[in-house]
């Protein structure tokens, strides 16, 4: 089918922004739902009284074993934080060893499920897995039609990792014919890409490039063709082309044999980052992320016997995990220095308990002379007393530090080491900070995997040489473009923080000081006044 003819199809079946030029739809779109106010407004109702979220509907089959299909979707969505209803195509009895057997949803039946969803509720997104049959794919495209969505994700999965067949070779023509010419995005596998272009080889890179490029021709407006069988890569490289440009997205493969529904997650994950209102590649590279970071998270759980286990979408299964990170523990962020504590004569251990005696809600160590070897006691001395009191410790900089005291996390800098490479060092569970200063860096932090931004200097300050000041204007426009809590850096002390606080911009969290703590005759004194001008600044009716 030529894509002139694909591009004809759309017309009935999407909103009316696809009319537009096909590779700006989902950006279009998104942007439509950003400032559009009326009855397509994501988030608020007419009345202004209730909250709308963000929903997906997935149209997939069952994984009894629930690491793949429906059950994946669910907990994708969920871990994204957007809503999920379930339209099931099929059950399949299914564990880690392989699938046992499948249940196909009678058509009729099927179609009552659509009905039900989404003559009820608003669908954003609509993400398909496992279509069984010819008549499945036909009844969802007239459902599609009927009641349009703002975006249809397609990840067409025939074949499970264990080799089961989920829909067969006759299931093709449909997907050509009706299914990825109304798409959004596909998200085929090796396997899956060869079996829709006829048996062509996709081996390398190079293929899946030429893979995608083909793909898009059948009509849909991105294509992702999904690297995770590569044979022999060291990486797990997903190739995205949006009709216009290749993008190769490169993550760490992590070595691991639970990866059932991967692939399902990442269609998920990607589907609700748009129904977030993310364009196509953003999301994209933000649900790569959280597959590799869910998998490295999982690396070592054991859920079965197979050969193939499913991880944990919420990071949460492993008995040993510590609380996730709390972004309220920015609140009274205190950042050593040794120049203060040699010039008050102060071991680096007293300084830091009388911080947290005055209230300090997180320690950060920043010592950029001392000896690899002082470091390390120094740092494992700071860490007795801050599990001690509750309170985390953040190194600065140096991840091997970090490593060898088992701090809470690291603090880095734009010149540091990555936080993408700091992340798969230290693992999910630790905490890690940046710092930023513009809007790029922040949208950077975030897709990077980093738990919060340090944003300044918002005042001159005598701690850091050529300093760049980015005033409050600054810090607003980082907290502003990122969903991360930021906590504001810089010059700052009890005369300035309240002003700092007054933004009252939510993902703002506390902020965080050197001179005003460390270079003041009684640090727990000087802790004590901040945190009390804080508290005042933060409340509501102040
Ligand atoms: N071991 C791994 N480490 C990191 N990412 C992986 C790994 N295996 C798969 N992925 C990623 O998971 C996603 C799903 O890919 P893939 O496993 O190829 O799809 P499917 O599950 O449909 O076969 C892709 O983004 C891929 O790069
Ligand atoms: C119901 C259902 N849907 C999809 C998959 C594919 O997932 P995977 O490729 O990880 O086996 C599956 N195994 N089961
Ligand atoms: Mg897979």
């Amino acid at each position: 089918m030529s894509s002139n003819q694909a591009c004809l199809r759309l017309s009935p079946y999407q909103t009316p922004i696809s009319i537009l030029p096909r590779t700006r739809i989902i950006t279009m779109s998104c942007k439509a739902r950003q400032v559009d106010s009326g009855s397509g407004s994501p988030l608020l109702a007419g009345d202004g009284s209730r909250t709308r979220v963000p929903h997906v509907m997935t149209v997939a089959g069952s994984d009894s074993g629930a690491g793949a299909g429906i059950q994946a979707d669910l907990k994708a969505c969920g871990a994204r934080g957007v809503y999920c209803s379930t339209v099931i195509t099929a059950v399949t009895a299914q564990n880690t060893v392989g699938v046992q057997g499948v249940h196909i949803v009678p058509e009729e039946f099927l179609a009552q499920q659509l009905d039900s969803v989404m003559s009820d509720m608003e669908v954003d997104v609509v993400k398909t897995g496992m279509l069984p049959s010819k008549e499945i794919v036909r009844i969802l495209c007239r459902a599609l039609d009927k009641a349009p969505v703002r975006a249809l994700v397609v990840d067409p999965v025939m074949v499970s990792t264990s080799g089961d067949v989920l829909a067969g070779p006759a299931i093709l023509t449909a997907f050509r014919e009706e299914l990825l010419p109304v798409a959004d995005l596909i998200t085929p596998n090796l396997k899956e890409a060869s079996a829709l272009l006829d048996g062509i080889q996709v081996k390398t890179v190079a293929d899946m490039c030429s893979a995608a490029k083909l793909l898009h021709q059948m009509g849909p407006r991105h294509v992702l063709v999904k690297g995770g069988d590569l044979p022999g890569s060291f990486d797990a490289v997903d190739v995205y082309f949006d009709g216009k440009e290749i993008h190769e997205l490169h993550s760490a493969r992590v070595r691991t044999k639970n990866t059932h529904g991967t692939g399902c997650t990442l269609a998920s994950s990607i589907a609700a980052e748009v129904a977030k209102g993310s364009s196509m590649l953003p999301a994209i590279k933000a649900s790569k992320q959280y597959v590799e970071t869910s998998l490295l998270y999982s690396k070592d759980i054991s859920i079965g016997n197979g050969p193939q286990g499913p991880f944990d979408h919420f990071l949460r299964l492993k008995g040993q995990r510590q609380q996730p990170f709390d972004p309220n523990v920015l609140f009274l962020y205190a950042v050593t220095d040794s120049g203060m504590n040699s010039k008050w004569n102060r071991p680096i251990a007293n300084a830091v308990r009388e911080a947290i005696e005055g209230g300090a809600t997180i320690v950060q160590l920043r010592e950029k002379h001392a000896e690899t070897r002082d470091f390390i006691e120094m740092a494992k001395s700071c860490m007795e007393i801050c599990r001690s009191k509750g309170v985390p410790l953040l190194i600065n900089d140096r991840v091997d530090i970090a490593l060898a005291c088992d701090a809470d996390g690291v603090h880095v800098g734009q010149s540091d080491m990555p936080v993408r490479t700091a992340r798969s060092i230290l693992g999910p569970e630790k905490i890690i900070g940046v710092s930023c200063k513009t809007t790029e860096q922040a949208q950077q932090a975030w897709l990077d995997g980093a738990d919060y931004i340090g944003c300044g200097g918002i005042y001159p300050t005598n701690t850091k040489e050529n300093n760049i000041t980015v005033g409050l204007d600054g810090l607003k426009a980082v907290c502003l473009s990122t969903k991360l809590p930021v906590v504001a850096i810089g010059g700052i002390g009890i005369s300035n923080a309240p002003a700092v606080m007054k933004l009252r911009l939510p993902n703002l969290k506390g902020v965080a000081v050197v001179s005003a703590l460390f270079d003041r005759e009684c640090i727990t004194g000087e802790t004590k006044r901040l945190q009390e001008a804080l508290t005042i600044a933060t409340a509501y009716d102040s």
